[in-house]
């Protein structure tokens, strides 16, 4: 255990600790205190990036301690955006390993290797390939910290405990040559096989870690696309599993659409939607609106005929020949437009989210052609890190007279206009995938569906007090966040329950098993 100074004299006598530490015996405070003073006096977000993390490492409490301490402030810091820089630099400023680091070659021998992990119950597996890391591309091997924040997230966030919680960096090659000849690059400097040589890599991978790992839960994150969505697809039935790009990012963009129409007072059945961007995020949060949308009593017909996707090869429509599976069923008879504008003009939709890694792709062109048939537009830039926001609170405010509804992927600060101040939310699946893991946990289902991510994303829009919703606001706050997620996470529970898909028996108070199952930093 490293609890530092906080080693009581007992503690230092019976462990041979005595002349080792320096002679005051502080508490836990004491010493996020003096944290807090060396994380003011770094130059960089970064800098105060790979502190943290090598405080992770050294006393995992006081890490949770001073992260929980102001999340609003820190989960930026551990977590999106300044997890980019640590993802783009990874084999420059790696310090030692944290979490596990598979490899394809390693196919044969999973079990094996992932009994060397020294903690045997773990609860959820955060796994990442690389192969497509926030709005960044296939980074492979620099990928690594992701698992290791989203992880994070969960304790920080939501409390789930740390010690069952492993991250992986799931090495099948990378697509970045540029990676694979820097000297310093940590992975493998191939190639990635084909998708049936992937599939048969990760098929090893889930038997591995569920016979290692019984009830195990899988949380994929940052896969390329195409691997996302086909994984998802071919584990989601067979084992405990869910992907946060697909069903995180969509729960929590759902939320906010929520939000956004209670203020509006209008209902989603009524609503134009248009992405710009047609990835895994994109038609993950379009295929959950439409079963939102069943859920007022559209058809599912209906429902898709009201969501438009444009992506780089323009408006997605039926004379295009290039459109995969999940795409097709959003492809209706538009008008054939590369033109962005263009197909705003065509669609007149009501909300438009940007989930297209093209940073400053809403021009004030779409963005004021939009408004001009929408009195209220709802528009969600998404895409991450910072500069590849496809436009900014600011100029959505400002090319809408303070009409829009806006929350990006990012923190954005306050807008002020004309005298009026404006909070965009974060649409971050933040809100969604600590909570979910906090209700697995609760309840241990068979496994995860959809209709559990449209539970959490109700339930994070209904926590967004009036007050803030008369802001434009659209997210709950973030300093609350713990709060937020344990309630969250018992709504979810409550409808696991409901529906019997809980392998646990029902317990009489929910929301105080929640807590009782939750960490709270301390020694
Ligand atoms: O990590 C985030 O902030 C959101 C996300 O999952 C991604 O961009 O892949
Ligand atoms: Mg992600």
């Amino acid at each position: 255990m490293h609890k530092g100074t906080a080693f009581t004299q007992e503690e230092r006598a019976s462990l041979g600790l005595e002349g080792l530490l320096p002679t005051a015996v502080e508490t836990l405070d004491r010493q996020v205190e003096r944290v807090l003073g060396h994380l003011g006096a770094k130059p960089n977000d970064i800098e105060r990036f790979i502190y943290l993390q090598e405080l992770s490492n050294s006393n995992q409490t006081l890490f949770y301690a001073t992260v929980m301490s102001d999340p609003a402030r820190f989960v930026p810091i551990v977590y999106d955006p300044t997890i980019a820089e640590a993802c783009l630099t990874y084999g420059h400023i790696y310090r030692r390993p944290q979490g596990m680091y598979l490899n394809r070659h390693m196919k044969g021998r999973f079990e094996e290797v992932l009994r060397n992990w020294p903690v045997k119950e773990v609860r959820f597996i955060c796994v990442s390939s690389g192969g497509r890391i926030l709005g960044l591309g296939d980074i492979g091997a620099n990928g690594a910290p992701i698992p290791i924040g989203k992880l994070q997230l969960y304790t920080a966030c939501a409390g789930v405990p740390p010690e069952g919680l492993l991250p992986i960096h799931l090495d099948i090659g990378t697509t970045n040559a540029a990676l694979r000849a820097d000297a310093l690059y940590t992975g493998l400097r191939e190639e990635p096989p084909e998708p049936d040589a992937v599939d048969a890599i990760v098929d090893a991978f889930m038997k591995a870690a569920n016979a290692v790992f019984p009830g195990v839960c899988v949380h994929f994150e940052d896969w390329k696309g195409d691997d996302a969505i086909r994984l998802l697809e071919r584990y989601r039935d067979r084992y405990l599993v869910y992907n946060d790009d697909i069903q995180g990012t969509a729960s929590v963009a759902l939320a906010g659409i929520v939000t956004a129409l209670q203020i509006k007072g209008a209902a989603l059945a009524d609503q134009r939607i248009l992405f710009a961007g047609a990835g895994s995020a994109g038609t993950g949060i379009a295929d959950m609106i439409v079963e939102a949308m069943r859920g007022e009593g559209l058809s599912e017909g209906e429902a898709r005929a009201r969501i438009a996707l444009f992506d780089i090869g323009g408006l997605i429509e039926k004379g295009r020949k290039d459109l995969n599976a999940s795409q097709k069923p959003f492809a209706h008879d538009w008008k054939p437009t590369e033109d962005l504008t263009d197909a705003v003009k065509q669609i007149r939709p009501t909300i438009l989210i940007g989930v297209s890694t093209v940073g400053g792709l809403f021009t004030e062109a779409v963005v004021r052609t939009m408004a001009r048939t929408c009195e209220r537009p709802v528009i969600f830039p998404l895409s991450n890190p910072t500069e590849k926001a496809e436009c900014t609170p600011e100029q959505a405010y400002e090319w809408t007279g303070g009409k829009a509804l806006v929350a990006c992927g990012v923190p954005f600060p306050d807008v002020t206009l004309d005298g009026r101040t404006f909070h965009p939310g974060q649409a971050n699946n933040f809100y969604i995938f600590p909570a979910i893991g906090l209700a697995v946990q609760a309840t241990k289902p068979k496994r995860i569906d959809d209709a559990m991510f449209i539970e959490a994303a109700r339930a994070t829009a209904d926590q967004v007090s009036q007050a803030d919703r008369d802001k434009g606001m659209l997210f709950p706050r973030q300093n609350n966040i713990l709060e937020t997620e344990r309630t969250t996470a018992t709504r979810v529970a409550e409808s696991i329950f409901e529906r019997g898909l809980a392998t646990v028996k029902r317990l009489t108070d929910i929301r105080a098993f929640i807590e009782s199952l939750s960490y709270t930093p301390g020694y």
